[in-house]
Formats: C-alpha cells, structure tokens, sequence
C-alpha cells in the first residue's frame, strides 16, 4: 500500500516533505491558472493532488447549482474515470448535456450538499444516508465528501473514494489547504462565467440597439419622405401632377419596378377640364380596364385589370408580385396605385444560404424593404394620393362652378371680365389685334311667350354650343348675360372681322331646334363687332364699341353683323 502524509507520524521528515510538495502543487496549479486562465486544467490538476495526497483511489470536483425548485445539484467540473456505461462516458466527457450532473439527494453525495458538512462513510454499503448506486458503478468502499463555502454560501463539493483503511478527520484536516485551493478555482470559475455572461449581454444589448439605432434611422427617414409626400401633393395643381408625385414615391418607398394609377371610369372622365369651348382634355392614357381607366404609369408599369375589387386594403399578389393599394376618398373607391414589387430573395445554396434565409425572414417580417411594410407605405401614400385627387377634384368643380354658367357650360360675365382684361394687355404688349363679337338672340322673347321659359333655355343652351363649336380653340365664349353673349377672338382684326361673323351667322341659321315635336322656327343673332386698336383699347371702350354695333345691328333688321 503507497503510504499518505496521513499514514506518517506528522513529525517525520518524509511527512513534512509531502507537505512541501502537496503546497508547491498549489503553487504551480494557482500560478497556472492565474497565466493560463484555465479553470479546467486546473480542476484535473487539483484532483490529481486530492487523489495523491489522500491515497484516494477515485473523486471528483463538483460545483452547486440549483434547480427551478431551488434544489442542490452538482456540476461535475472533473472525475476519475470511472464511467460504467455509454451514456455515463458521454456525460463525463462533455458529450452530452455539458458534462456529469449529480442530481440525486438521497446519496452520500446529496447528504454533503444538503447539510453541507463533511460526510464520511467507510461502510457506505451499509450506511443509512446512503441511497445505493446506479446499476454498473464500481463499488465504493469508502467515501469522504467535503463541501466548501463562499460567503457562507455552499459552492461546491469534492468527493473522495476507496482510500485503503478508510477515511478520518485527521484526512480532511490534511486536505484542507488543497480544499482551499478548489474554492479559489471555483470562485475564479464562477466569475470567470459571469464576466462571460456579462460580456454577452452587453454585446446583446449592443446589437439590439444598433438594431433600434437602424429602426430609428428608417423611422426618421420614412416620416422626412412622408412629410415631402405630403408637402408635394399639396402643391400639386392636377391629377396629373398627383399621378407624377406617386410615381416619385413608389420607387422611394417601395422599391416598385414600375407602377400605374388608374381611375374607376366616371372618376377618370372628370379628372380632365372638359369644357363646351374645347378647353384642354382629361389627362388620361387610353389604357382601359374593365371600370378603371389609367390615368398614369410609368416604368415596367403593371396592366390594372383585376383591380376592380371591393378591397380597401393594400394586397400583394404572391405570382404576379403586383402590390395593389386601392384609392379610397369619403368611403368611396375611386381607383387603385398599383406597383410592380422586386421578387424576393431567391433560395441559395451553401455559404449564402444563411443570408438568404435572413433576407427571406426580413421579406416576410416586418423590417426594411419587407413586403409588410410595403403594405403598410403603400396604405399610407395611397390614402394621400386619394385625399390629394379628391381635394384637387373638389377645387376643381368649385373653380368650374365659380367661372363657369350653369345653363350652358360656358364661361361667365366673373371669368369674361378677367379674362377679358388679360387678353386687352397681352394684345396691347404683343401688338397683336382683338376681335370682341357681341352676339345677341334676335325676337328671343317671341320664343319665351310662344313656347314657354324652359324653350327658352333650351335655345339659349343650343346657341351656346353653336359658338362654342364655331370659334377657334384659342378663343372665348361667354355667357354676357339674358340671351346675350361674348366672343373674344385674339388675332382676328377688323379687317377679318366680316369674314368670322358671317361664319357665325351661317352657323346660327343652319340651327333647327324643336321643342315637344315642334319647330321653334328660325333662329338667329345679330352681332355687333369692334376690334383692338381700332375701336378702344380697353375692355370697356370695346365694350361699348361692340354693343353700339349690335344695337346698329338691330336696328339694321336683325341676323346680321355690324362692324363699329
Ligand atoms: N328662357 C330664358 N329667357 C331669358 C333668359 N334670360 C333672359 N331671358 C329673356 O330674354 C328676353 C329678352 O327680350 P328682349 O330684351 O326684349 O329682346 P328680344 O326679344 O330678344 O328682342 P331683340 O333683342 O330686340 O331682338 C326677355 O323676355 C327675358 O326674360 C333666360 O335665361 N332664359
């Protein structure tokens, strides 16, 4: 039998020598780990001394932790080998679960980490706090367990077996300084472990606000887009230039391809200026679909069939990749933005397989450049474009109201005088001539007496679109008032004045007009005619001229044109 310090008379030399070299080994294990930072080497190091120095056949050197119930258990840190089966190996070589658990209490083992004294048994067999071993474990002749605290806290456990003769107090007295050293480690080990775990939450806390930093950044970036969104349409004057802000923003905000804007058909027709003097036309492609025109598109722009839904929410087409974002105002539809998304990330192989999946899961979450927060801009500037459309819309029947005559559609005695007064100065500047053509309904009140008030109107309205059709496109039609009416012909002088009244004039006879089934008889006008510079050069002045000249007119007999 190999003889211990224990089994020597403390005063002997030989005694005194393993002393020594038991407190150089601590010396050489405390100056490793403290160089090498290895906590495990020295855990191997450390049993080896316990074994050697207690003449200890097997042992281990175990840590307390504590389960969700609060209860003891042991992290095995090292161990004799002594597995006795496959799945005992793997745990004590690290291959499953992060090495060797000691969970039982009902153990001499548990006994130490229960009471947490030191515990010798040199007949555990027989021994009433010991609850047997698993089937396979090599017998245990003996066993001293000694726990060791830190603020007065159990942290840990070394275990001993099969020492020849059995253990003593004078044994774990003799162990003390090794023991010592094993809290030290396990001390060293545990902060070790939480300066790791610190490490990993400070560089977690780090990543996810970087992450909020970029969230916050895209935040900033989308409202800074927004607010110009907002900025831009409000100084947009028509549904054209509405239609060209989308088109900005759809590729800012969500990466469209191409994309269109088409109108429900009644919607799209009112967008425009049409007007009975042939004013500029709606603003529209002649792409049709179904009940929506497209009144805008641009880039690999999408068709705007299939958009004709009641849906009032933002939908992506998975096939086609066609974001579709209705356009709602005052509850009702009133069109669709439609966008042709990027496709997503193909699925790649190897290395990049990774960041695909990443890219994928950020197409399908909720980050940047996700299809859900595609949605959700594409909601939003679709409810600004039909905010924008419908007020562009309202000012526009507003402004139509405000200068137009509601019996006939043509401009009023308001617009005729500014427009008027624009007209005399730009001729005025230009050098140019102005023929104004003052038109009245001859024996009109014949028609009212004989027909009644509503011929009348329906007279008046004919005659209306009767100049209206007659004059140029750069000229003017007004309704002067009653049954007269205003033609400001910029370019025509007075010399070609007898030439455009006499188109009028034919015009107004060829007219045949029945009111219930019967002829209203003929219809005609006489006109008085003045022109810039020759007869005034102010509204007024060639007013006058052109009203004298009509009253000439009618005087003359009627359905014919006088020149002032
Ligand atoms: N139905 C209808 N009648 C109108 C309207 N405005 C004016 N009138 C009528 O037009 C008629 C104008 O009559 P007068 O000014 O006597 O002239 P006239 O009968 O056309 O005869 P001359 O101008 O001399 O050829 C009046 O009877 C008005 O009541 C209108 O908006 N609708």
């Amino acid at each position: 039998m190999k003889q211990t310090p224990y089994d020597v008379p403390a005063s002997s030399t030989l005694a005194l020598l393993e002393t020594q070299e038991m407190l150089a080994a601590i010396g050489r294990i405390q100056a490793q780990l403290l160089t090498g930072n290895d906590s495990q080497a020295a855990f191997d190091a450390l049993l080896g001394e316990l074994l050697r120095v207690s003449g200890s056949a097997i042992g281990f050197i175990g840590e307390v932790r504590h389960d969700e119930h609060d209860a003891p258990w042991l992290r095995i840190h090292t161990i004799s080998d002594v597995a006795w089966d496959e799945p005992s190996r793997a745990r004590m070589q690290g291959r499953s679960g992060g090495g060797m658990e000691f969970r039982r209490l009902d153990t001499l083992i548990g006994t130490v980490l229960r009471s947490a004294q030191v515990a010798i048994a040199n007949d555990p067999a027989r021994d009433p706090r010991s609850g047997g071993l698993p089937d396979g474990h090599p017998q245990i002749a003996s066993f001293l367990g000694i726990p060791f605290v830190h603020r007065e806290q159990l942290i840990g456990v070394v275990g001993l077996a099969n020492r020849p003769g059995g253990y003593t107090q004078d044994v774990v007295d003799l162990l003390q300084p090794m023991v010592e050293t094993v809290r030290t480690v396990v001390v060293a080990h545990r902060a070790e472990r939480s300066r790791a775990r610190a490490e990993a939450a400070v560089v977690r806390l780090n990543r996810s606000l970087q992450a909020n930093v970029a969230k916050l950044e895209r935040i900033n970036q989308l409202n800074r887009a927004l607010s110009q969104l907002r900025d831009r349409l409000q100084a947009s004057p028509s549904v054209a230039a509405l239609c060209a802000v989308a088109e900005a923003f759809s590729g800012t905000l969500l990466g469209g391809l191409g994309g269109c804007v088409a109108l429900c058909e009644a919607q799209g027709a009112s967008a425009g200026n049409a007007a009975p003097d042939g004013g500029p036309g709606p603003d529209r492609a002649d792409a049709q679909s179904g009940g929506l025109s497209v009144v805008h598109c641009w880039g690999d722009a999408p068709p705007a069939q299939g958009c004709e839904g009641a849906e009032v929410r933002p939908a992506i087409d998975p096939e086609s990749r066609l974001l579709s974002a209705p356009l709602v105002a005052q509850g009702d539809r009133i069109g669709v933005l439609r966008v042709r998304l990027p496709a997503p990330p193909a699925a790649a192989a190897g290395d990049d397989a990774e960041a695909a999946g990443a890219a994928a899961d950020a197409q399908a979450g909720a980050g940047v450049g996700s299809d859900a927060e595609r949605l959700r801009l594409a909601g939003i500037l679709a409810m600004h474009l039909s905010m924008a459309i419908s007020n562009v819309r309202m000012r526009d029947t507003l402004r139509a109201q405000a200068i137009r005559d509601p019996l006939t559609g043509l401009y009023n005695r308001r617009h005729m005088d500014e427009v008027f007064e624009r007209e005399v100065r730009r001729a005025l500047r230009s050098g140019e001539a102005l023929a104004v053509f003052m038109v009245d309904i001859d024996r009109f009140k014949r028609i009212n007496d004989g027909f009644g008030h509503e011929a009348g109107d329906l007279v008046i309205r004919t005659l209306a679109h009767c100049l209206a059709g007659t004059i140029r496109h750069e000229d003017y039609a007004f309704r002067f008032g009653g049954e007269e009416f205003l033609l400001l012909m910029p370019g025509v002088d007075a010399a070609a004045m007898p030439a455009r009244a006499r188109a009028v004039l034919a015009a107004v006879r060829r007219l045949s007009i029945c009111w219930e089934g019967r002829p209203l008889g003929d219809v005609t006008v006489s006109i008085g005619a003045a022109a810039l510079p020759a007869h005034g050069s102010t509204p007024a002045e060639l007013l006058r001229a052109a009203d004298e000249a009509m009253y000439r007119a009618k005087q003359g007999g009627r359905d014919r044109a006088v020149c002032a």
